[in-house]
């Protein structure tokens, strides 16, 4: 990773650190891949953390965007203030078929993102996955709607089996991110922290 480039062939305007955060087994990387490439596999668990990057022109601008992916919080602990480190986008997922990980997005992650962001304007959205699961649903969307509210978060539900919405959560949260005000800073700011998460990573 580097900071932005304005030349050569690999070009953007802005590159955004995105994370997908949530319990196990809530479809994080069933997500990223379903965003990433057309096709979605039956994943085993994520162990540890990897992150994707994904090239996308929204608005004119053309961005990059590192999307981290982290295993489930009950397997592997707290994750670290340093995953958090110049995050500029949130997602905050759960599984509309398992209504511990609804309950859990206020009592355990909203927490932990209000504890180690290190940025006040870091756009959040709550996603509430595998609506294809219709008859196994157990949290309204008027529930997810209401908890995005509470905590000042953009809203959607989806589906990475069959790609429903998608796109639009991440296409929702860049097209936030590039209206911001002050994007220029925001953006160069945070990705001198990002650079301390790199090197912190790369030395494990
Ligand atoms: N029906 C359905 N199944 C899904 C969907 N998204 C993910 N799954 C399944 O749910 C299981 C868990 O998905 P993962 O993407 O591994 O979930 P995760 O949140 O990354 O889990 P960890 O790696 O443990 O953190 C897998 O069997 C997926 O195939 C969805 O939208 N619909």
């Amino acid at each position: 990773m580097g900071s932005p480039t304005r030349g050569g062939n690999n070009t953007y305007d802005y590159s955004f650190k995105i994370l997908l955060i949530g319990d196990s087994g809530v479809g994080k990387s069933s997500l990223l891949l379903s965003f990433i490439s057309n096709f979605v596999h039956d994943l085993t668990p994520t162990i540890g953390v990897d992150f994707k990057v994904k090239m996308l022109t929204i608005g004119g601008k053309r961005l990059k965007l590192t999307i981290w992916d982290t295993a489930g919080q009950e397997r592997f602990g707290t994750l670290t203030s340093s995953y958090y480190r110049g995050a500029h986008g949130i997602i905050l997922v759960y599984d509309v078929t398992r209504r511990e990980t609804f309950t859990n997005l206020s009592n355990l992650w909203a927490k932990e993102v209000q504890l180690y962001s290190t940025n006040n304007e870091c756009i959040k959205i709550i996603l509430g996955n595998k609506v294809d699961r219709e008859n196994e649903r157990a949290v309204t969307r008027e529930e997810g709607l209401a908890l995005a509210r509470e905590h000042k978060c953009l809203f959607l539900e989806c589906s990475a089996k069959n790609k429903e919405n998608v796109q639009k959560c991440f296409k929702d949260l860049t097209l936030k991110l590039v209206s911001l005000p002050h994007i220029e800073i925001f953006q160069q700011i945070l990705w001198r922290g990002n650079k301390v998460l790199t090197v912190l990573i790369n030395d494990n």
